[in-house]
């Protein structure tokens, strides 16, 4: 591991506790015998867009979903807004839930509800607000995704792969959240569909201030807009840092992830953008 990553690595285990939005120290998870996570420690700081990478089940979205409270650990602490949420009850996690947007793989968007009726249920569900004003307020959110103006009154199967996932990130901004997790915001789509994903999820952390985590498997995306990345492998964190750093890593996970077929063509991309 080069002293960069290395240095890093430091620095995430003994994160700024000020600045961290979210913090994960000693987390354990098993399956029965299997075990997914051992002693991991991670900080996500303010306004960062931090992204979990790592190969597949290696145990990113279970991460994830500990984080939101869907799922518990077997052991750690994780803060979330300076805050224990290991344990919490359901009443006791809605001002969590309040304070985040989750946007999950498959959109999870209501197919039986247009796009506006999705978002401004949300809005509803949470506020007291008017039934004509909550959907005033979704339609601002729709355009904030730049869905053109007639997206709100289609269903979910009349958008196309990237329109969907601009939908759900709509829904994920209902409550104007200072957090915004996305697990694969870029899965199943084309490049194209997918760069206008990476330019609208930096265009959200920068116009709206939002911190954001997200698990990925795309190289691309990471290269566009990661601040920082953390690669978990074997249960543990192998390395934390900017691409930049992680791609001089000497750790041989890390180096395949970086410097394999995929990581190199994305890395030359990378390159060439500057
Ligand atoms: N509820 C569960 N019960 C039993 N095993 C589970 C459960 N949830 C996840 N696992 C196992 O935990 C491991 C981590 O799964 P997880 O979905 O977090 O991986 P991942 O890194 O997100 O993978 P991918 O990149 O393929 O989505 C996998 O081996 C998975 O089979």
């Amino acid at each position: 591991m080069s002293a960069a990553v290395d240095t890093a690595v430091t620095d995430a285990r003994h994160p700024d506790s000020e600045a961290a939005v979210v913090e994960i120290r000693d987390l354990n998870t098993r399956f029965g015998d299997a075990v997914v996570h051992r002693d991991v420690s991670l900080s996500v700081r303010r306004g960062e867009i931090f992204a979990l990478v790592g190969g597949s089940g290696c145990g990113k979205s279970t991460m994830l979903r500990e984080i939101i409270m869907l799922q518990q650990p077997v052991s750690g602490s994780i803060r979330v807004f300076g805050r224990e949420v290991i344990g919490l009850s359901d009443e006791e996690a809605l001002p969590f839930r309040r304070r985040w947007g989750v946007m999950f793989e498959r959109g999870a968007l209501f197919s039986s509800l247009t796009v506006m009726e999705n978002v401004a249920m949300v809005i509803r569900e949470h506020t007291d607000l008017e039934p004509a004003l909550a959907d005033e307020i979704a339609t601002l959110k729709i355009a904030l995704t730049g869905l053109p103006a007639d997206a709100g009154q289609k269903y979910p199967s009349e958008l196309s792969g990237g329109m969907r996932k601009r939908a759900a990130l709509a829904r994920a901004l209902a409550l104007d959240p200072e957090l915004l997790f996305l697990d694969e915001p870029t899965a199943g789509l084309d490049p194209l569909s997918a760069t206008g994903i990476d330019e609208l999820v930096r265009h959200l952390r920068d116009a709206l201030g939002l911190t954001i985590m997200m698990v990925t498997h795309d190289l691309d995306l990471l290269w566009r807009v990661a601040d920082r990345v953390a690669v978990l492998g074997d249960g543990r964190i192998l390395g934390v840092g900017t691409m930049q750093e992680l791609a001089r890593s000497e750790d041989a996970v890390i180096r395949e992830y970086f410097h394999g077929p995929r990581g190199r063509g994305a890395l030359e991309q990378a390159w060439n953008r500057k």
